[in-house]
């Protein structure tokens, strides 16, 4: 007898062999992103690009860009901020579910533009990459000592320092969410 109650319990928990199994993704409406194989990236909306986009204007003249140690000494500055953040038992929550590989291009492309070291910003602009973040002021500080590291690593001196992070303090507007 329970014997084939067992067997009558097999037989409704496995599907017959014809039905095709169920595509749980697809009754969810979750969307499959797909990173792009040349470049690692996963795609983004559409989104019109400009420099503007990167919210703040350039430093005139070379002197900031050699002193951040030209496109070389950005990314590898732009990087390490990238890995602090995310190692930063502060920020790691909120950067775990986003493109790495893509804010590694972007930050460098922005801080680039920024200190005039011959790049355009192709991301997104500052507001509506940061909408839905919910951040708060105590993860822009934990941001910004991660960048003071950053820069301090690369040897940038102290009033170098200073005057990328004027250009970068008014972002805090579109960068937190309002209070
Ligand atoms: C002045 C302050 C900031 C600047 C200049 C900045 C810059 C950027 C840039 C250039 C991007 C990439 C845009 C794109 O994908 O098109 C980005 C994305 C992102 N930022 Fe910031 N950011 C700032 C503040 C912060 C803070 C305080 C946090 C958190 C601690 C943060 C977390 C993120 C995350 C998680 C993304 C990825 C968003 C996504 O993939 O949709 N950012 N940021």
């Amino acid at each position: 007898m329970a014997f084939s109650f067992l067997l009558l319990l097999a037989a409704q928990a496995t599907p017959p062999p014809s039905e095709p199994p169920i595509d749980w993704d697809k009754e969810f409406g979750v969307e499959q992103k797909v990173r792009d194989p040349a470049t690692g990236e996963t795609p983004v909306a559409p989104y019109t690009q400009s420099n503007a986009n990167a919210g703040a204007r350039p430093f005139s003249g070379k002197t900031m860009a050699r002193t951040f140690g030209g496109q070389d000494g950005i990314r590898s500055i732009t990087a390490r901020l990238v890995e602090l953040s995310e190692n930063d038992h502060r920020t790691t929550a909120i950067f775990k579910a986003h493109d790495m590989v893509r804010l590694r291009r972007t930050l460098y492309e922005q801080f680039c533009y920024i200190l005039n070291a011959g790049c355009d910003y192709s991301g997104r602009d500052m507001a509506s990459t940061h909408k839905d973040l919910g951040l708060k002021m105590v993860d822009l500080n934990a941001l910004v000592e991660n960048l003071q590291r950053a820069m301090r690593e690369a040897h940038v001196p102290f009033a170098a320092q200073n005057r990328l992070l004027a250009k970068l303090a008014p972002m805090d507007r579109d960068t937190l969410k309002p209070r």
